[in-house]
């Protein structure tokens, strides 16, 4: 496990764009254990390449990522494969894989998970079956069910009802609080933002990032504001 002083993820001087047009530039980040940081910005403006840079699945073209423990990624919108029968329950177990529980206690972790998702009662459901929230809330559960250092999430909030989403809000904070994972969460949802803390607000030059009302001014685009230690970006070349 990571000292707590200890960044458990770390960014510097990242940068990477598609065909030659950059859409991550100079992005510094160090994050340590126990921390909720959000992503926040306009569609387009590089959230999820972000974090797929953070979690290792694309390579930047400039700078440096660093992770300190295992890490888990939970994509947006995934699709579900329709050759593969696959219930909740079999979607979340695949979490506990590779943690050495027992048959038992790996059978705890996927109840408390499903749970936790508000799923209940959906366990014997193919993923064919379900909605797309439901569907996204059973990834989230097998991604929590891994118990990673490192949660890293694209909207898991979106397109979730009020009630939902709060609880997936609430369960990200939680990771941080009680276990101590690293929890980036790319989202549209000025509740989570606010309650994260740190922000990294993603613009581009044509759609700049507008603070939604309620939020300081100190934690503007590039301005460092209340979270010094990032150093925030728009859309540039690299040079
Ligand atoms: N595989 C790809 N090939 C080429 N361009 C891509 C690819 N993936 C993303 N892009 C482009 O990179 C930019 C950033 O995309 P990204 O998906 O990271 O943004 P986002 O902030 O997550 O958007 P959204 O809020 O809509 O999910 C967009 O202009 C997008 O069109």
């Amino acid at each position: 496990m990571t000292p707590p002083n200890v960044p458990a993820l770390s960014a510097h001087g990242v940068c990477f764009g598609y065909a030659g047009r950059e859409v991550i530039h100079d992005v510094d980040l160090e994050l340590g254990r126990g921390t909720v940081t959000a992503i926040a910005g306009p569609n387009g403006a590089g959230k999820s390449t972000l974090l797929e840079i953070l979690a290792g699945v694309r390579t930047p073209q400039q700078g440096e990522v660093r992770r300190l423990g295992t890490v888990s990624l939970v994509v947006q919108r995934p699709a579900a494969p329709e050759t593969l029968p696959l219930t909740v329950r079999d979607t979340v177990s695949m979490g506990t894989w590779g943690r050495r529980l027992g048959r038992r206690q790996a059978r705890e972790v996927v109840a408390e998970m499903i749970d936790a998702v508000g799923l209940t009662g959906y366990e014997s459901r193919p993923l064919t079956d379900l909605s797309g929230g439901q569907r996204q809330r059973t990834l989230l559960a097998q991604a929590l069910a891994r118990r990673a250092d490192i949660v890293l999430m694209d909207e898991p909030d979106a397109g979730l009802d009020a009630a939902s989403r709060g609880r997936i809000h609430d369960l990200l904070l939680d990771q941080a609080d009680r276990r101590g994972a690293v929890v980036v969460c790319a989202t549209h949802h000025d509740g989570f933002i606010a309650a994260a803390d740190r922000v990294v607000r993603l613009g581009s030059v044509r759609t700049p990032w507008q603070a939604p009302p309620g939020l300081g001014p100190g934690v503007d685009l590039a301005a460092g504001g209340d979270a010094p230690h990032i150093k925030l970006h728009r859309v540039q070349r690299c040079t």
